[in-house]
């Protein structure tokens, strides 16, 4: 079955940017449609990453839409926070939570978009209960905790086992993927039915992040 093309958005990861110039890197990645930010808390994930503080940063220096990717143990003691530092999304692992449906509602409580994401081993039945409550589904192609590994090819049936359940439901929530994204697999996660792709080490590359977004977007023609 051939899927309808949709437009993608494109969310470089800020894991991979050179933080000493934080304000340069969100602009050289303007012509991006989100920023991916993505915290870690050494306990859901075998690394610590960044908090509230640099979330503040990224929201004065761009107008991008910031979209808060939380794989911390229990994230709703934190949503108000990121909510009040500038976030515009807010995913949340299922495998974080005793209670996904409370924690999306209070994402939606808080005026922003909910998201609700899997590990790659996580059955996506565990997140289908919620499919109709959030804004957005993350699809994780690579264990996370680390930026720079590589995309795991089940992923790609994965993808397109939740396009089919999104579209059952009507729901026009977007289908994202975070994890090993190139220019080399971006045009086939696209083809699966994903809206949105993460991408860290792949845009933040030698020659610059805006070069970085121009060869997805090239891929993605
Ligand atoms: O959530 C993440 C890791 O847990 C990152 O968003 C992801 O790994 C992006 O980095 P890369 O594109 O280099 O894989
Ligand atoms: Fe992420």
């Amino acid at each position: 079955m051939t899927v309808p093309a949709r437009p993608v958005k494109l969310a470089p990861s800020l894991l991979s940017c050179d933080f000493t110039r934080l304000g340069e890197e969100l602009q050289a990645i303007a012509d991006a449609d989100w920023a991916h930010v993505d915290v870690m808390d050494g306990r859901f994930v075998p690394n610590i990453s960044f908090g509230v503080p640099i979330l503040a940063a990224a929201r004065r220096a761009s107008s991008l839409f910031m979209d808060v990717h939380l794989m911390i143990e229990q994230p709703e003691r934190y949503l108000r926070d990121f909510a009040d530092a500038g976030a515009d999304g807010i995913t949340v692992h299922v495998e974080a939570t005793r209670h996904i449906h409370r924690a999306v509602g209070a994402i939606r409580e808080l005026g922003k978009r909910a998201g609700v994401t899997l590990n790659p081993g996580t059955p996506l039945e565990a997140a289908r209960p919620v499919l109709a409550d959030v804004d957005l589904v993350l699809v994780m192609s690579v264990n996370p905790g680390f930026g720079g590994q590589k995309f795991i090819p089940a992923s790609v049936e994965r993808v397109r086992t939740l396009r089919g359940w999104l579209d059952e439901l009507g729901s026009d929530a977007e289908l994202q993927v975070d994890g090993g994204v190139t220019p080399a697999n971006a045009r086939l996660l696209a083809d699966a039915g994903a809206t949105c792709l993460v991408a860290g080490s792949s845009v933040f590359g030698p020659d610059g992040a805006a070069a970085g977004v121009a060869r997805l977007r090239e891929a993605l023609a």
